[in-house]
């Protein structure tokens, strides 16, 4: 899809727009990693259900959720938190990941977020490092302890294999008693991949990761909140003619 990012969205009264499922880094940021002012005014503008899904810790999207004024809907921790209008779900094997962490810090690892490591600090069911991290040494302990080893380009993570976005997404459009095939889904990395797999469009921008990219259903001319305004102008567009 070829589109001049929009600056903002007109969204007639009565458009009958789907339900969006979005990652945050990568999607609604600038390549600068902070968050991209549309978004302010795009999230609680949009008639449909949106939430927010990412790998970073549950109070990041709910912060986001708070300050740009929507209701909570997020799946954080690459799926192992869910939170959807008060009902929150939290699963996965976070003593499986402690115990990984441990041999990776035994081995001389260092997750590299510093002492107050914020990054972690409220995490509930997986762990993040920084790309600086030792990455084969972390391979080898997702291997050893049977998870998941996910490289978003912001953070390597280590994850109960069972729990993924796309699971989260399956909930989350339960709770909403919506279709999860009705969602419009637009993401970066290969954790954004179950999420694809999922919805019922799904976009990868033009900064995404090659996993990203094989499993969306199109890739996008723009790259990072440029490619999203994109797709949502164009969702406008459609249920506008
Ligand atoms: O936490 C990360 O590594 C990336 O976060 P994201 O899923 O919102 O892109
Ligand atoms: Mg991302």
């Amino acid at each position: 899809m070829t589109s001049d990012a929009p600056a903002s969205l007109e969204i007639p009264g009565d458009a009958d727009l789907p339900p969006l499922a979005l990652d945050i880094d990568g999607t609604l940021t600038t390549p600068e990693h902070t968050i991209d002012p549309r978004v302010f005014r795009v999230l609680p503008e949009w008639p449909a259900p949106v939430v927010l899904a990412t790998g970073k810790s549950f109070p990041y999207p709910i912060a986001l959720c708070h300050f740009a004024g929507v209701p909570e809907r997020v799946i954080a921790e690459n799926g192992g938190v869910v939170c959807v209008d008060e009902r929150v779900r939290i699963e996965g094997d976070a003593e499986r990941v402690a115990a990984a962490v441990d041999a990776f810090r035994e081995r001389g690892g260092e997750l590299g977020w510093g002492d107050a490591d914020t990054v972690n600090r409220w995490r509930e069911t997986e762990v993040a490092a920084r790309v600086t991290a030792d990455e084969a040494l972390l391979r080898e302990v997702a291997e050893e302890f049977d998870l998941r080893f996910l490289d978003t380009g912001y953070a390597y993570h280590l994850t109960d294999p069972d729990v993924s976005k796309g699971r989260g997404l399956r909930e989350a459009a339960s709770i909403l008693d919506r279709d999860p095939a009705a969602f419009v889904a637009v993401g970066d990395s290969m954790n954004d991949a179950s999420t694809f797999a999922v919805a019922g469009e799904s976009y990868a921008l033009a900064n995404a990761d090659e996993v990203a990219k094989d499993a969306a259903d199109s890739v996008l001319d723009d790259g990072f909140m440029d490619g999203t305004m994109a797709v949502l102008a164009e969702l406008v567009e459609r249920a506008s003619g």
